[in-house]
């Protein structure tokens, strides 16, 4: 068994067209990234898509779309991951949500990915009041959609603002949310946290090993390429 990765660069804010329709492929996994303004979102995308991290503030005023694609076992799954600004409000219905440009795909997300700041107290009450806006919103009668929590800028710990027990009980205990820190910066699981994201949404093929294992066991094995 393997996990590999291949990671194209199309970006846009329209999301183009996934691969999932052609040659028989199984849909996209809609991948949505949320969260308060400067907690590393972008950082965070950067450094799983393409290996990169700027410490320049470059604050987003449109959501972007990225098209990648996980090889898993031998079948290849799309993946689409939207990295959205801080959107004032989840859209409580679909005409909201194409009314604003910001928000478009957000409601269909397949997993959403609340990032906070972990040195910023603010942040995490934007994830808290994000999460139970789409807890909200969820149409009754569907399947839960995924959330996981993540606390972004681990390499800053001093300054952690809420202690880590306290965050990770209420996620995972309470919230009953998956809960990862991580640094885009040095990057401390941010592997690890897209990997619990596919985890989460339950990929048939991957639920019988961690699909954190998989794409470390791929990297060691430089079975992994993110171009
Ligand atoms: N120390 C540290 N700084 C980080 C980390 N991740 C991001 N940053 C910095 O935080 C700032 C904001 O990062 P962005 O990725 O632009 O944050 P964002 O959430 O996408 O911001 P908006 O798009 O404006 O909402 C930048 O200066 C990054 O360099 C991290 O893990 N550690």
């Amino acid at each position: 068994m393997h996990w590999s990765a291949v990671c194209e660069n199309r970006e846009g804010g329209a999301g183009g067209r996934g691969r999932g329709g052609s040659g028989g492929m199984l849909p996209p996994f809609r991948i949505a990234v949320l969260g308060a303004q400067g907690v590393g979102k972008t950082a965070i995308v950067k450094r799983f898509l393409h290996d990169d991290y700027s410490d320049v503030p470059a604050p987003s005023r449109a959501r972007r779309v990225h098209l990648s694609a996980a090889v898993l076992n031998g079948h290849v799954h799309d993946l689409q991951i939207t990295d959205y600004p801080a959107i004032s409000s989840f859209p409580v219905s679909s005409l909201q949500e194409w009314s604003d440009a910001c928000c478009r795909g957000i409601r269909s997300a397949h997993v959403y990915i609340l990032v906070y700041d972990i040195c910023c107290f603010d942040s995490f009450e934007y994830v808290k009041t994000m999460r139970q806006q789409i807890l909200e919103t969820r149409v009754l009668g569907t399947a839960e959609t995924p959330i996981l929590i993540v606390g972004n800028k681990r390499d800053l710990q001093r300054g952690r603002v809420i202690p880590r027990h306290n965050i990770s009980d209420l996620v995972r205990k309470s919230w009953k949310c998956g809960y990862v820190e991580c640094s885009a910066k040095f990057n401390w699981h941010v592997l690890l946290l897209f990997g619990e994201a596919l985890r989460s949404v339950g990929c048939a093929r991957c639920k019988h090993v961690h699909a954190t294992i998989r794409f470390q066991r791929a990297l060691r094995r430089e079975r992994c390429t993110l171009m």
